[in-house]
């Protein structure tokens, strides 16, 4: 029978204590409390939802999950906050977490007041390790290198920064309006040819590049393609397994060649920073990105971090501003009244005698709304850069792991309906007060009024450089000429979908189209020689 001993319950403080601990232990190690994950779609055991991501545009299913899930965001201790559908889900991609942020709402809470730890990036083992050894500041993870790079960036294009380089883009523009007049089939070329332009002409302060078969385009295109292609999931197995990239080169024919990319854009970019010195040294330097980073002060970047620098520039800014600029001609063909708005608006302020300059930016708030509209309708990059979680979070009850991917869905933001009630129609007006002449930005949407530009510490760098050019080049475009429809055999009209876009890696824009580039009035081109030999 069951013998109950009251002297063997004597109190013991070392054996209590010890207990204690163990029962802590216990706890500590095997207890792991229910962390709610934000809520997503039910996918596979182990796999996940690897099978439900399309290959390309994924912001659209993910805007599709935004819908699903906006019901299930757990606000009931801020029900003023319903209105904010489906600000959050996740997914599990093979193990790896995945949150995807889509209103300015959360981006605001996450990507900016909580920035120390949502700032970032992924390991990008091909783009970023490969091909580029860490030095391509978009890549970077959230460390010291990063920082000065940054600090360095932010010298060279901050809106004061950023105006030094206003008379070249204006140089720029007139020769964008006069190859698109010349040979308007080829407009889209021209178009790529002007970023490419602007951006060069911006980061080293030498003269644009006038046409679109200049080598240096198809170096610039093929630097960013390399990158983009590298940069998107899927694209190396060595993504998926790390440890290949420890595999010696001859195993590693696609590493060997990644070594010997990196040794030649090495030259290349530090050929172009050596020409920017030595014409500083001759007096004959224009201001420039890189001579900025020349004039820097020592133990700042090394002369190959800063060469890299400025050659990363070309890569983040060619691509993302040609897209923006091919929306705009897009938003024309489709809006002819916006369009003929904004022409008028630009006759009034800048008559006929000579091109738009950016002293007229103040007088042409359409132009302004335009810009802006553009980056919102359709954002070229609609799902920014990807972030990296540091630490274990919690938001709003939800657990978000340390190491989980957060993707911040541009697109979705701009077409949230409750801040943008008619988020697909292309509405310039929607950046303008009653009066049509006072910018206005709807609430929670930041600076700029759309969230193409990213968030935070990690925001796009190259933001007033990009506007400047989007300005000018635009304002100039429809002083000049005019955007009209194309006519298939039978004479119908070639109408182009607002929706058919082309995934090119991180940057998107409307697939190819076909409209007719005509002259504003018969003496343009005249009009156009007069003020290019102003220019030059
Ligand atoms: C229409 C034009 C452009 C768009 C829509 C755009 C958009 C973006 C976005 C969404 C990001 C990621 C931000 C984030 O992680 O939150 C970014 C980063 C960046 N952009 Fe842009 N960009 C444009 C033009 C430019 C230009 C012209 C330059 C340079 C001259 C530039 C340089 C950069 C750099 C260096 C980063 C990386 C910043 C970092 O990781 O710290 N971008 N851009």
């Amino acid at each position: 029978m069951f013998h109950f001993d009251v002297e063997s319950l004597h109190f013991d403080p070392w054996r209590t204590l010890a207990l204690v601990v163990s029962v802590t232990l216990v706890v500590l190690i095997f207890y792991k409390p229910k962390h709610n994950l934000p809520p997503g779609p039910k996918g596979l055991p182990v796999l996940g939802n690897v099978f439900q991501l399309p290959k390309t545009q994924q912001f659209r299913r993910f805007t599709e999950w935004k819908e699903e899930f906006g019901m299930t965001f757990n606000l009931q201790s801020k029900p003023e906050l319903m209105i904010l559908a489906g600000p959050i889900f996740s997914l599990n991609i093979a193990g790896q977490k995945l949150v995807v942020l889509n209103s300015h709402k959360v981006t605001g809470d996450l990507l900016e007041r909580r920035s120390t730890i949502y700032s970032d990036r992924p390991r990008f083992i091909m783009a970023g390790e490969i091909l580029t050894r860490n030095l391509v500041i978009s890549f970077c993870g959230y460390g010291d290198l990063w920082r000065k790079m940054r600090k360095a960036a932010y010298e060279g294009l901050n809106v004061r920064a950023a105006e030094a380089y206003q008379p070249l883009q204006e140089k720029d523009a007139a020769v964008l309006v006069d190859n698109v007049l010349k040979d308007p089939n080829s407009w889209a070329d021209h178009l790529e040819r002007s970023a490419a332009s602007t951006v060069f002409t911006a980061v080293y302060g030498m003269e644009s590049i006038k046409s679109k078969d200049d080598p240096l385009v198809a170096r610039i295109n093929d630097f960013v393609h390399r990158l983009t292609r590298a940069a998107m999931p899927g694209s190396y197995l060595v993504e998926i397994l790390p440890i290949m990239k420890h595999l010696p080169e001859a195993l590693a024919p696609w590493k060997k060649e990644g070594m010997e990319w990196h040794r030649k854009q090495t030259a290349m970019f530090q050929g172009l920073l050596a020409k920017v010195k030595s014409q500083m040294n001759a007096g004959q330097a224009k201001p420039s990105f890189a001579a900025t980073l020349i004039e820097q002060k020592p133990n700042q970047l090394s002369p190959k971090e800063a060469s890299w620098l400025a050659g990363t520039m070309l890569a983040a800014g060619t691509e993302t501003t040609a897209g923006a600029l091919t929306v705009f001609v897009l938003a024309m063909r489709l809006y002819p009244d916006v369009m003929k708005k904004a022409q008028a608006e630009i006759d009034a302020v800048v008559g006929r005698d000579r091109l738009p300059i950016f002293q007229d930016q103040a007088q042409l708030p359409y132009i302004r709304a335009i810009i802006k509209e553009v980056l919102r309708w359709r954002p070229v990059t609609p799902l920014g850069v990807p972030r990296r979680v540091m630490k274990d979070d919690f938001y709003e009850g939800y657990f978000i792991p340390e190491g989980s991917l957060v993707f911040a869905n541009i697109w979705a933001i701009n077409h949230d309906p409750t801040v943008f009630p008619d988020h697909d129609e292309f509405r310039p007006e929607g950046y303008l007060d009653e009066t049509g002449t006072v910018d206005v930005v709807p609430a929670e949407t930041g600076n700029e009024g759309h969230a193409s530009y990213g968030f935070g510490r990690r925001i796009c760098v190259g933001l007033n450089l990009a506007n400047q050019a989007l300005f000018i080049d635009i304002a100039s475009f429809l002083w000049a000429a005019s955007i009209e429809p194309a006519y298939d055999k039978t004479g119908a009209e070639i109408v182009p979908s607002a929706m058919k876009l082309l995934d090119e890696g991180v940057a998107v824009r409307p697939a190819p189209f076909q409209c007719n580039i005509v002259p504003r009035s018969e003496d343009v081109n005249a009009m156009l020689e007069v003020a290019k030999r102003k220019l030059w």
